[in-house]
């Protein structure tokens, strides 16, 4: 129940709700989904359409997410959508609820799962106006009280104290304790294995339609878990916070000196940064949504992709670099860029067979323009599969 204090008047009958930006900045509005406290990055996405995948997206673990559409929910939730078992964002900001969801393919409606989910959110402020206040200051540490915790003393601090995004380990906290087999749709031709980061049910699903059948591995894995699975190739998936946190680089450089096909997603593009000896670092408020152009700097094609990072690789956009970490990984590019302000989207290994994205072409809400890139992944995987039964042939 709200205290006298906190008494909010609402012609929603919603408990009222406060948004407060470690700057001190604040919004009222009123409560959205579970009531009470969260704490989180405050981030905003700027999809139109593909909530569902947006919530149960595990690499926006410990992000409040600020939708700009200003009307959400109107498409409910299904059991088929879901890119994960669970919502995994700290907190869910909208401006205006649909009442009442209208889709043939609605089983819920959006604030049902959030609330038996946990999820507090607030809806009623304007979204915009906090949107353009993280573009102009960078995402930064946000709180949501609402209900009873409306009222909650000194928020601003209880803000302050919590664990910025840089420098958190979160992969070990959303990928998956136990291994788990993904078959091949059809003829097997592939086996890989997929270290999950924070992986989207989505990803596996693109692989196994092209054949792979894909083990997906805990974040901890060790090149001999890896190596148990007799993979042709080894992929790294998306996942929550800071690349230079992630012990799994590692790993990545020993299957880069094995020599064995590697592709990444996203955070796997960050750790294959890594791993050649490149750096990553904070963008001031990252690439979130469905709209993002993309040059693939090959071909010249520009891709209307899927993205969702704040942190970002630091290669050298000109031409071929050596990769600093180890003369055995030899020559490097970066293959894409964002034509929005040129940050690296993609790199391609010349002399090992390793490349990766950093943005999704696994996309379940779309768009789709970039799917080509897991027939890239077969392409290599065959070509190193050809080549090594050459090089059998010999001896
Ligand atoms: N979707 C992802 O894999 C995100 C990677 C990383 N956590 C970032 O924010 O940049």
């Amino acid at each position: 129940m709200n205290s006298p204090e906190t008494q909010h008047l609402s012609l929603t009958g919603r408990d009222a709700a406060v948004l407060v930006l470690e700057d001190g900045t604040r919004f009222e509005g009123e409560s959205y989904g579970a009531t009470g406290t969260t704490f989180g990055e405050a981030v905003f996405s700027t999809g139109m359409t593909g909530y569902q995948e947006t919530l149960t997206d595990p690499s926006y673990y410990g992000q409040v997410v600020v939708m700009t559409a200003p009307h959400v929910g109107n498409t409910g939730v299904n059991d088929e959508d879901e890119e994960s078992r669970r919502i995994w964002v700290s907190g869910y900001v909208v401006r205006d609820p649909a009442l009442r969801p209208s889709n043939w393919r609605a089983q819920r409606t959006l604030e049902d799962d959030l609330r038996e989910q946990g999820v507090v959110g607030i809806c009623g402020i304007d979204t915009r106006a906090l949107t353009r206040h993280l573009r102009e200051r960078g995402a930064m540490r946000v709180g949501i009280f609402s209900g009873a915790d409306a009222g909650s003393a000194d928020p601003v601090a209880q803000v302050q104290q919590q664990p910025r995004m840089e420098g958190s380990e979160l992969a070990s906290k959303v990928a998956t304790p136990e291994p788990y087999v993904v078959a091949a749709q059809g003829e097997k031709r592939f086996t890989v294995a997929a270290v999950d980061l924070g992986i989207k049910a989505m990803t596996p699903e693109l692989m196994a339609q092209r054949g792979i059948e894909v083990h997906v591995l805990p974040a901890t894995s060790t090149i001999d878990d890896v190596r148990a699975v007799n993979p042709d190739g080894v992929f790294f998936s998306n996942g929550p916070g800071d690349p230079a946190t992630a012990p799994q680089v590692e790993l990545l450089r020993e299957v880069l000196r094995a020599g064995i096909p590697y592709f990444g997603i996203c955070f796997g593009n960050q750790l294959l940064g890594r791993a050649l000896g490149f750096g990553t670092y904070k963008l001031k408020y990252g690439h979130r949504g469905i709209n993002q152009p993309v040059l693939d700097r090959a071909t010249g094609k520009v891709e209307i992709t899927a993205h969702n990072h704040g942190f970002a690789v630091d290669a050298p956009l000109a031409g071929e670099t050596q990769a600093p970490a180890d003369a055995a990984f030899g020559r490097v590019r970066v293959s894409h860029i964002c034509l929005n302000d040129d940050v690296v989207e993609g790199l391609e290994c010349l002399d090992i067979p390793a490349f990766s994205v950093q943005y999704h072409p696994e996309a379940a809400a779309g768009p789709h323009d970039a799917a080509y890139l897991f027939d890239r992944f077969v392409d290599l995987l065959q070509q190193e599969t050809n080549r090594t039964s050459e090089a059998g042939k010999d001896h």
